[in-house]
């Protein structure tokens, strides 16, 4: 990891993502340029707006058609590598991170290749589970944890394996409010740098800084509540 707290540059220069389709090409993002350093930074636009291709660029699982996105001047193409470990992502549905079949084993599974002993990822698996609420269901079934549950414990291997930003894409659209607000608390208050796709505008008013996608285009880019004004009154108002 990254110094604590030391937030990293997010820049995207020129960058379009266009996906071939059986009727043609569908452009995903269009000549969005940006930077930001933000260390909570909220994803804002109607369905099909661009937020998850711009979450997925950031660690590379999405690659700009033209352009260049670095994530902590790391090109997210040609250094790949280094930006998934640098870049934790948390998936809208945490069954799709969930690999292992109990809760302790799938802790356990994010911290190989970290040259610990299993003794030491016992331990570290064992506080995780503790601070997290989590302590009495290790030997349980990942899958029949709860919603809320499920998501805390897919964002907690993310976290296990240090990384120095966290990109989530609706981490809390699955969730009830009171799961939602939980894991919205634990996010914004995580020293990591967070970027977080969200339709919950509560979320993104708590941000400190907001980006806004309307049709592939970044709109507007700035302070939360500013961005969120525009977003209501001139995209979601839009007859
Ligand atoms: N792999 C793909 N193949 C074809 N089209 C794609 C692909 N991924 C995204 N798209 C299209 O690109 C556009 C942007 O999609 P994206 O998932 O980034 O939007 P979004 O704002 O995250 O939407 P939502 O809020 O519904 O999750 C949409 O028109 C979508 O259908």
């Amino acid at each position: 990891m990254l110094p604590e707290h030391a937030d990293s540059e997010i820049a995207l220069s020129h960058v379009t993502v266009r996906h071939p389709t059986a009727s043609g090409e569908v452009t995903a993002l269009h000549d969005v340029s940006l930077m930001t350093r933000a260390h909570n930074i909220a994803v804002i636009g109607l369905n099909g707006s661009g937020k998850s291709t711009f979450a997925r660029l950031l660690n590379g699982l999405r690659t700009p058609t033209n352009g260049v996105a670095t994530v902590a001047g790391l090109d997210t193409v040609k250094e790949a590598r280094a930006v998934r470990k640098h870049v934790g992502f948390v998936f809208t549905n945490p069954d799709a991170q969930i690999v292992m079949p109990t809760v302790a084993e799938d802790l356990a599974f994010s911290l190989r290749g970290r040259g610990l002993s299993k003794g030491q990822i016992a331990e570290r698996v064992t506080a995780v589970l503790a601070e997290n609420g989590l302590a009495a269901h290790a030997d349980l079934p990942a899958h029949d944890l709860s919603g809320g549950q499920k998501q805390m414990l897919a964002i907690q291997a993310v976290l296990v394996a240090e990384p120095s930003m966290i990109v989530a894409d609706e981490p809390t659209t699955l969730l009830d409010a009171r799961n939602a607000r939980r894991i919205a608390d634990l996010l914004l208050n995580l020293p990591q740098q967070c970027v977080i796709v969200t339709h919950d505008l509560e979320l993104a008013a708590r941000c400190d800084d907001a980006l806004l996608f309307d049709e592939a285009r970044l709109v507007a880019h700035g302070v939360p509540s500013a961005v969120i004004e525009r977003y209501l009154s001139e995209i979601v108002a839009r007859p």
